[in-house]
């Protein structure tokens, strides 16, 4: 069964440890990165092109490997060509043995595969129901398994812009809304934070396609709701800290690019006066906030060093936090449009909350604002899915994070995003034990925190900047050195995919296939020449 591929190529060498050469029918279509069936007379293996160049004249009928050959009418014919492909090819499993095939074995294309037994002898394993077939390994029909098991141990998504990230991302989506296991149509909850407008089709126009296992699909804005497939989105304060607060209020005056501690420090102080249970009111509602204002008139707080101008600079900040949150974005509430209650009904319907970031669902709403609400919402998952395992039951929540470097940022990105990065970090770190998958989208890997980099642990990079590959190596434990020097110029719809979750335990290099009704979305580009003759 697995040895019914067409035979394409033979071994010559045996290199070092898995390492082989090969000659390969310089008439098939390969890529750097494709797999092959190695066949040693009864024993398979299975090896993956590392690199290969045509080379020419190669046929010398003295050598004597070679004249051995020449019986067998398949080898001659591939012998006794004036052009070869010389090909690196590595052993990446060997199928009931340990032994490396020897030269003259057979390179075969991968088998059509058309039952899942024939799935599970080609992965060597014995149960895919926990299993999604993803995308195609290049040059084959045969899809990657993505082990559901592993999800929790987070992922990555990488690429630079238009590399395919948003279209894979989608493509995931897809299959995660469309699980079926052991007869049982079923979905992975998520969470997504939208950057901009990619998935927002799915609450309305494009439903169907993520409706599988779903039974409820919300999407949240920061304006008016305009139609009944949109809500606004409200948040809750008291899920912060004073400090937390107090850093947002500040920071937001200066755009959230700086924060002057001292007067974080007086509004900390002030804030800490009061139980968080007040902070919904104090800081979301008009009287909430001239109260707060009068606190300042407090003579102690003199007394105690804040000078004349700091109060004056927080009663300012306040001022600017009052314009956006309570006038501009009506963004605090105690009934908060997303709460525990919301991540409940998430979880029993197999839902998916969509928060649109983008200029469409929320116009003009800065960096600042949207990490103050990623934070919300990581503080709200992460309490949630504390309180209910500790209540003894386990549930799952996966967590889409768009330009992930905008909320995680690394020391050399100048975003200061002290509001979200320490819950994220928290979510990557316990998110194996309460049930969170972080699903982390950046175009700039090297943008993204070092640590949470290191906690993720499966990768689907795109074509990358050269300069994030140091990065990108370093953070998926490495990749062949083939694969490594393709990601720069990887094609779009090409992926290659490493880490706990692909059932082919090594990096394989897989095309998404391409579907109409993922394809049209706010993020993707129509092509220049068809758009300009209006076709
Ligand atoms: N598998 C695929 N097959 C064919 N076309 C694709 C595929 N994936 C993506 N594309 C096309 O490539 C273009 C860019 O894709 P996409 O929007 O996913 O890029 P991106 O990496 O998310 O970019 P950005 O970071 O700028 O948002 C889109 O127009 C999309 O339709």
């Amino acid at each position: 069964m697995l040895e019914d591929g067409k035979t394409v190529g033979i071994i010559l060498q045996k290199g070092e440890a898995n390492s082989l050469q090969a000659v390969i029918n310089p008439f098939e279509d390969i890529t750097s990165g494709q797999l092959f069936i190695l066949k040693d007379n009864d024993k398979l293996s299975l090896g993956r092109l590392d690199s290969y160049e045509y080379i020419n004249e190669f046929y010398d009928e003295k050598i004597p490997m070679l004249k051995s050959l020449i019986g067998d009418n398949n080898s001659f014919e591939l012998l006794n060509m004036n052009t070869i492909i010389k090909g690196s090819i590595s052993i990446i499993k060997r199928y009931n043995h340990n032994s490396t095939p020897k030269p003259g074995s057979l390179v075969k294309l991968l088998p059509e595969i058309n039952s899942e037994i024939s799935l599970m002898e080609f992965y060597g394993i014995s149960d895919i129901s926990g299993n999604i077939k993803y995308g195609k390994f290049v040059g084959s029909d045969i899809p990657l398994l993505l082990d559901l098991n592993s999800i929790t141990m987070h992922v990555g998504i990488f690429g630079e812009t238009g590399s395919g990230k948003s279209y894979n991302m989608r493509y995931l989506i897809y299959l995660l809304s469309n699980i079926e296991i052991k007869g049982v149509k079923t979905a992975l909850p998520l969470v997504i934070i939208d950057a901009n407008g990619d998935y927002s089709d799915f609450a309305s126009i494009n439903y169907s396609v993520v409706k599988g296992g779903r039974k409820w699909i919300k999407r949240f804005v920061i304006r008016d709701p305009i139609n009944d497939s949109e809500s606004r989105l409200t948040i809750d304060l008291s899920l912060f800290t004073p400090k937390d607060l107090a850093d947002f209020i500040i920071s937001l005056k200066f755009s959230g690019e700086s924060l002057n501690s001292l007067q974080s420090n007086l509004l900390d102080f002030i804030l800490s006066r009061h139980d968080i249970k007040e902070y919904n009111f104090l800081l979301g509602t008009d009287e909430g906030i001239e109260k707060l204002k009068s606190e300042f008139q407090d003579p102690s707080l003199k007394e105690i060093g804040f000078s004349y101008g700091t109060l004056r600079a927080v009663l300012s900040a306040l001022e600017i936090f009052r314009s956006k949150m309570i006038t501009k974005y009506k963004l605090v509430s105690n009934t908060s449009s997303i709460n525990e209650s919301v991540l409940e009904l998430l979880w029993k319907n197999k839902g998916m909350l969509i928060i649109d970031f983008s200029a469409d669902g929320s116009p003009g709403v800065d960096i600042a604002t949207k990490q103050l609400i990623v934070s919300y919402i990581s503080r709200l998952i992460l309490n949630y899915l504390t309180k209910t395992k500790y209540s003894g039951s386990q549930k799952l929540i996966g967590f889409v994070i768009e330009e992930a470097q905008n909320y995680i940022p690394s020391n050399d990105y100048p975003v200061n995003a002290s509001i979200t990065k320490d819950t994220l970090v928290t979510l990557a770190t316990q998110g194996r034990k309460f049930g969170v998958s972080l699903f982390l989208v950046s175009q700039r890997p090297a943008f993204v925190d070092k640590y949470v980099l290191s906690m993720l642990n499966t990768f689907f990079f795109h074509r990358i900047y050269h300069e994030d590959l140091r990065y990108v190596m370093s953070a998926s434990g490495g990749l062949p050195e083939s694969l490594a020097k393709s990601l720069p110029s990887l094609d779009v719809g090409y992926v290659i995919v490493n880490g706990l979750m692909s059932e082919l335990k090594v990096p394989a290099l897989v095309r998404i296939p391409w579907d109409p009704r993922l394809g049209s979305y706010a993020g993707s580009v129509e092509r220049i020449d068809r758009l300009l003759i209006g076709e």
